[in-house]
């Protein structure tokens, strides 16, 4: 599959997409907050370090987003961006009302 469909597939059919590295002390917070708080929600995790595409992954990303670093959160089509963002829309409540929608 193409990287651009591999990405864009996995962020169309999950409500939660996490594009992550296993090693990532920011990636491990965001995968433990949805873990914690939307334990049922449907959650696809990439760990690009573990995949033979990751870079070319990470590329189409920063490409697609501006952003280089991981995690990279997409909910409900949304691009929500890495740990910090998340964990701030989480105590304002709007990681909750996307993942609702
Ligand atoms: N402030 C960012 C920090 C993210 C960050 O620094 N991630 C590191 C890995 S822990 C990264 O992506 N480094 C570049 C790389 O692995 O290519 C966030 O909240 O997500």
């Amino acid at each position: 599959m193409a990287i651009k469909d591999l990405v864009e597939s996995s962020i169309d059919e999950n409500t939660v997409t996490i594009f992550s590295k296993s090693w990532c002390p920011y990636c491990k917070a965001s995968k433990t907050l949805f873990e914690r708080e939307f334990p049922d929600v449907p959650t696809k995790i990439l760990e690009l370090d573990e995949m033979e595409e990751g870079s070319e992954i990470q590329a189409y990303l920063a490409q697609k987003t501006g952003q280089r670093t991981v995690p990279n959160i997409f909910v409900n089509k949304q691009h929500i961006g890495g740990n910090d963002a998340t964990q701030a829309a989480f105590k304002n409540g709007q990681l909750k009302t996307l993942i609702s929608v």
